[in-house]
């Protein structure tokens, strides 16, 4: 099944960033865009994952158009559908980590997974308040509560910025094993060539376009 395809693409903030930019996510695969800084791979990520309405294009997510649904509708999609794994990493900031992953637990009706907590590496330090933690240990606390809610698209910015080569490699498998146990599908921006190429296609945004390299 299709979980995302986007069509025709521009999009201008000072100068073009790109134009003319397609894209489709099938279920279970993995998709990295790399790109130099400012090249416009955030933006586009922003784009796919309905919090920037493109210039020009459109992005259709689970076969409906963004343009097309009413508030509601993208509303319940954002909430039930599509995990955002970013660099700001949205947590509740006065509250802990436990507190965190349960009210993504509650909303979205699922369980706190353990097992994914000690694969983390975030199961003692549950109790700390989040801004006692380090920017990784944040990092991988916002990943548990994104993937707590159990979401059919992950659209993951360099998630792995804070973390070392071990745990990155640990985060990334995670990442992997969930699209593929879940039917799930997942967009990454990163830097880190490694990384992208362990993804089943990579994509490089380079001269306002988006160019396939595997
Ligand atoms: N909201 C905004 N308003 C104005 N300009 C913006 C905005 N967001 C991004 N830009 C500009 O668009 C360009 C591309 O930014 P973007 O963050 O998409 O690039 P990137 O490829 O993800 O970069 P990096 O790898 O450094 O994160 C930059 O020049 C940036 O300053």
């Amino acid at each position: 099944m299709n979980l995302l395809s986007a069509k025709n693409l521009s999009h201008s903030f000072d100068y073009e960033l790109f134009s003319h930019i397609s894209l489709d996510l099938q279920e279970r695969e993995s998709i990295a865009i790399i790109g130099i800084s400012g090249s416009g791979k955030s933006t586009l990520l922003n784009i796919l994952s309905t919090l920037l309405k493109p210039e020009q294009g459109s992005v259709s997510l689970f076969g409906e158009e963004i343009s097309e649904m009413s508030k509601k509708r993208l509303s319940q999609i954002k909430r039930d559908d599509l995990g955002l794994v970013f660099q700001s990493h949205y947590l509740f900031k006065g509250f802990t980590s436990l507190e965190n992953l349960e009210v993504a637990a509650i909303l979205s009706n699922q369980s706190v997974d353990e097992e994914l907590l000690k694969r983390l590496q975030i199961d003692k330090t549950l109790e700390q308040k989040v801004t006692e933690l380090s920017g990784g240990q944040q990092q991988r606390v916002s990943i548990a509560r994104v993937l707590t809610k159990q979401p059919r698209i992950l659209f993951v910015d360099e998630p792995t910025g804070n973390l070392d080569k071990i745990t990155a490699n640990e985060v990334m498998e995670i990442f992997f094993e969930y699209i593929k146990k879940h039917d799930a599908g997942m967009i990454l921006v990163t830097h880190d060539e490694d990384i992208a190429h362990r993804c089943d296609k990579v994509y490089k945004l380079i001269n306002k376009e988006l160019v396939q390299l595997s």
